[in-house]
């Protein structure tokens, strides 16, 4: 039999335990991701989207259950520990990169995070070649800009590049949460074209958890619904290219979820359309 990429077994966690404010966000959250499986997640708010990212990059432990990757029992791994084998991009473009760094300086601390060691000890020249190769492939001229700092870009230009530098250092497990969320249309549509690139490039397991329908079902080879910390819906890429975001509204209300304006009215999804 072979081994899932990314394992996550019988998984609870509770936050503020034995207080008033107790929340379980997660509860028998199960869950196996083959090598390079691209998955999506939907789920109203508070369903436990979020909370599944941490568990996976360590951000949280879980309050009971176990998280494996590559068979390896992570549970315990703090984040930092975890780094090489796990990459996360956050809703919020000015995570994930350190503003006063030049592009460059980024770029190189996202290869040196990676294990193509040819790139790592590679020659400044080799290196800067692969970095402007990396960036004019968003067309954005980023490429004649590498000493420019990040925190000079615009949103949209973080987000691309945050994007590259997860590529650059070749994860085995991506994360993707809601990383379009803080983007306009025109922008969001260009990134989410430049993830599917990167991702079909890369090969790595893909967790990709996002507010807007259409994207989840174009995108991956299978969707996950997410309500109340538990998975109600485990959708096959057959049966997903067949579906409409209506129906995954239905699986939504049916499991008695409130539906905010955000998910039913796709004008509303700030992520742009495909
Ligand atoms: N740090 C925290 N402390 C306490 N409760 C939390 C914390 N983070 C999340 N929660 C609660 O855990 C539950 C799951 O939240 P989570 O953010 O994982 O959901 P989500 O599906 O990502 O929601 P959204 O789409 O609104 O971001 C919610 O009830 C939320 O209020």
């Amino acid at each position: 039999m072979h081994e899932p990429m990314l394992a996550l077994e019988n998984i609870r966690l509770v936050y503020n335990r034995g207080r008033a404010d107790e929340v379980t966000a997660l509860d028998h959250l199960d869950l196996a991701l083959d090598p390079g499986e691209f998955v999506t997640v939907v789920g109203s708010n508070g369903a436990g989207k979020s909370s599944t990212v941490q568990i996976i990059s360590g951000a949280q432990r879980p309050t009971k259950g176990r998280v494996r990757v590559k068979g390896r029992d992570v549970t315990a791994w703090p984040d930092y520990r975890r780094a090489s084998m796990v990459a996360r991009v956050f809703d919020d473009p000015r995570v994930g990169s350190a503003p006063d760094l030049s592009i460059e300086d980024n770029l190189a601390l996202a290869m040196s995070r990676g294990r193509r060691r040819t790139l790592r000890f590679s020659t400044n020249a080799t290196r800067r070649n692969r970095m402007r190769d990396e960036l004019s492939r968003l067309g954005l001229g980023l490429e004649d800009r590498l000493h420019d700092p990040m925190g000079l870009l615009s949103a949209g230009q973080r987000q691309s590049i945050t994007m590259i530098m997860a590529g650059l250092a070749t994860p085995d497990v991506l994360l993707l949460d809601e990383h379009l969320a803080a983007l306009d249309p025109a922008t969001a549509a260009r990134v989410l074209e430049l993830t599917a690139d990167l991702v079909a490039e890369m090969g790595c397991t893909t967790l990709m958890i996002t507010h807007n329908m259409e994207h989840a079902l174009r995108l991956g080879s299978r969707m996950l619904v997410m309500s109340r910390g538990r998975v109600i819906a485990d959708v096959p890429q057959a049966r997903k290219q067949h579906m409409e975001a209506a129906h995954v509204v239905d699986l939504m209300v049916g499991a008695g979820d409130e539906l905010t304006d955000r998910i039913l009215i796709p004008e509303l999804q700030t992520e742009g359309a495909m």
